[in-house]
């Protein structure tokens, strides 16, 4: 795992899309793995931002959400299909028939389940896949206690992640108890992961997901399992690790060659 230490969010956006950008130049059929939350926001405007500036071209792109909301209508304004849509996809070139998500709304729960994890498999698997951190160190909605080697499946919301989500919703009680997450086996699966966490109140699950050990109680900690994990975080995120000074010399000499 390499966590990088930036001062703030424009340079974790910036090497984030960086990352991406340079994948689509190599693979421009690239399959990436989308988060939502407060965080990827500004990798989502700096990647809108290059394929207006520099033509940066998602035409090929298939792209597969992490999670979706249980019970809510798909056109839900705060169902995950629509804020992948409105926060990213609809802002670059990426056709509305590559993108998936999750089926919350599926009368069959199971079997939705297993078509996205049968979709992503046909698709090649992800290539990238971005994760945000809740504060509780869920990625996607896998919440303390996630099977390590997890699959697409149910999962019962956290009063605490909940209650983290209820600034979308007016109130506690509009926020579905239920949603549908990408396992932790399947996020360990995609060839590289890189998670962006900011903010003093992920301090903590940054701590627990880098140098704690690997727990169901920090279901992101799965990721020091995964050959190639990129951890971006700012400095309030960073302030609890115990190994910030070799992170940041580490970043310092890296070799010009090695990319994220
Ligand atoms: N399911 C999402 C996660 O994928 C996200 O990482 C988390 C943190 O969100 P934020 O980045 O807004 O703190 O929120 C939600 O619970």
């Amino acid at each position: 795992m390499e966590v990088v230490i930036l001062p703030g969010s424009k340079q974790i956006a910036s090497l984030a899309a960086d990352a991406v950008e340079a994948l689509l130049r190599r693979k421009p059929g690239a399959v990436l793995g989308l988060a939502t939350g407060s965080t990827p926001l500004p990798i989502y405007s700096e990647l809108a931002l290059r394929h207006e500036r520099d033509r940066l071209d998602f035409s090929q792109v298939r792209a597969f959400a992490l999670d979706e909301y249980v019970g809510l209508p798909a056109d839900h304004p705060e169902s995950y299909r629509q804020v992948i849509a409105r926060e990213f996809t609809a802002r670059v070139n990426i056709s509305p028939a590559n993108v998936h998500v999750p089926d919350g709304a599926a009368a069959d729960i199971p079997a939705a389940c297993q078509r996205f994890e049968d979709a992503i498999r046909d698709a090649g698997g992800v290539d990238l896949q971005l994760l945000g951190v809740g504060t509780d160190g869920h990625i996607g909605f896998n919440e303390p206690g996630s099977s390590l080697a997890s699959r697409t499946r149910i999962k019962t919301l956290i009063e605490q992640t909940r209650r983290d989500n209820s600034r979308f919703f007016g109130n506690l009680a509009e926020v579905p108890h239920h949603v549908l997450t990408q396992g932790l086996g399947t996020i360990l699966d995609a060839r590289h992961v890189i998670l962006v966490a900011t903010g003093a109140q992920k301090a903590q699950a940054v701590r627990d997901l880098a140098e704690g050990p690997v727990s169901a109680i920090c279901a992101a900690s799965v990721l020091q399992l995964h050959p190639h994990a990129t951890v971006l975080v700012d400095e309030a995120a960073a302030s609890s690790l115990r190994l910030a000074d070799y992170y940041r010399h580490s970043y310092d000499h890296k070799p010009a060659w090695q990319g994220l």
